[in-house]
């Protein structure tokens, strides 16, 4: 017998509220859903996030008090479904008040969230309202390096989100209509990807322009040896694999190893995988190369996670930053004399970039900056390339932003 499907703005509301209780979306379990129903669910979980103030703004003035995380969120993801996403008042207001009367849980707060819901479909002056602000502590940090203009233009960008941006294997083609962006290809937003031209024949996989930068920098030639450090889910081991080197892909965690493997196997790319933590592991003989992705806050994913900000705190970064400084001394012990490491984090903070490798260099005699010019991005002072959400991708870009990157092509020279 047919399952009755769920309900994408049902699935929404759980995983915004998840968020609200301090949970990262993609770990916040679901029910089973087809694809498709997740991915709208998805689309708007994160429209939600993204308009969290403005959802506030609206709604506080019809509420009497605070109702349940779950159904304070099922409001959220309707209000955005109306008046960000433009969708019909009727039939969100309807479906909202059907879900909840059909639960137990919430079935007494349906009266009220009709009535809301009425209201909010009413407001006037929704694109106007105040774009979504950085939390406090990350908004001061970033304040003092990027400026107060900077980090406008920083929240602006995260606010728009992300389009979708591919990096195609050599000798593939990327999807009909997709945009050269750098070295990569960009398809606007939406969609369900696995349904994509391509997707199932391995052409191409998921990841952003400013992500694709750093394996790009390493520029292995084939029959190298490279250990791709922190390489899980595989977007930069499948870069490295598919321009012909010998990679060693090395990661923590093993349920993003199997997601490593799955993307290894779907796009026929080889890489000999090893399960252990970087700080203890020897590699059976030096390399060539070394990609070191280092785990950090990934402030500079906002666009795409706008979880973030309600998760992350100040403290997770202090320990971060001690772990990368480790992670880096380490993976310079594996290189062969005169061999390169590329040192990235997909963080806005200089705390786990620029000054990182500063430091690194005032460690580490016989070591050097040699990064050059990048398709995207500016140099840094230390020798270093970064890239900001708010960046250009073109004269005429209408396609949004990149991710907030640091990326720095190190060589160890013997001293
Ligand atoms: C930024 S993500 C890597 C993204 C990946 N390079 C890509 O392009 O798809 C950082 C990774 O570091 C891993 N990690 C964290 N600490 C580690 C350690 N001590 N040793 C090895 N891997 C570690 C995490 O499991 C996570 O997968």
């Amino acid at each position: 017998m047919p399952q009755p499907q769920a309900d994408p703005r049902q699935l929404a509301a759980l995983l915004v509220a998840g968020v609200v209780e301090g949970g990262m979306l993609s770990e916040i379990p679901l029910p089973q859903a087809e694809p498709a129903v997740r991915a709208r669910a998805q689309r708007l979980a994160l429209t939600a996030l993204r308009n969290f103030a403005r959802t506030e703004t609206v709604l506080k003035p019809w509420l009497r008090r605070e109702p349940q995380p779950e159904v304070m969120a099922a409001l959220r993801v309707g209000t955005v479904e109306m008046l960000e996403l433009g969708a019909p008042p009727h039939g969100v207001v309807n479906a909202t008040v059907k879900a909840l009367r059909a639960s137990r849980e919430f079935g007494a707060a349906a009266g009220m969230a009709n009535a809301v819901l009425r209201r909010a479909s009413e407001f006037e002056g929704w694109a106007e309202l105040p774009q979504q602000k950085l939390p406090g502590w990350l908004r001061r940090r970033l304040r003092a390096v990027y400026g107060e203009e900077g980090v406008q233009a920083i929240e602006t960008a995260h606010q728009a989100g992300a389009a979708l941006d591919l990096t195609v294997k050599p000798g593939a083609s990327a999807p009909e209509g997709a945009e050269p962006v750098g070295g990569s290809w960009r398809l606007p937003l939406g969609g369900q990807v696995s349904a994509l031209p391509g997707f199932a024949t391995g052409d191409w996989w998921v990841q952003d322009a400013a992500a694709a930068l750093p394996a790009t920098l390493l520029a292995v030639q084939p029959g190298e040896t490279v250990l791709d450090l922190c390489a899980a889910p595989g977007g930069k081991t499948m870069q490295l694999a598919a321009a012909g080197a010998q990679v060693t892909a090395l990661d923590l965690s093993e349920p993003r190893l199997t997601r490593l493997r799955e993307n290894l196997a779907r796009t026929g790319l080889s890489a000999e995988i090893v399960c252990a933590d970087a700080l203890h592991w020897t590699p059976p003989a030096l390399v060539d190369a070394v990609l070191l992705d280092a785990p950090c806050s990934a402030t500079g994913t906002i666009r795409r996670h706008p979880d973030l900000p309600f998760v992350r705190k100040p403290a997770d970064v202090e320990e971060l930053t001690k772990l990368q400084a480790d992670l880096l001394d380490r993976a310079l012990g594996f290189l062969k004399p005169g061999g390169r490491l590329v040192y990235c984090t997909c963080s806005l903070l200089p705390d786990e970039g620029e000054a990182q490798i500063a430091a690194a260099l005032t460690r580490h005699p016989g070591l050097r900056t040699d990064t050059p010019a990048l398709p995207l991005g500016r140099a840094t002072a230390e020798g270093g390339w970064r890239t900001r959400p708010d960046d250009k991708t073109g004269p005429d870009d209408q396609s949004g932003g990149i991710d907030g990157f640091y990326m720095a092509l190190l060589r160890h020279d013997p001293v």
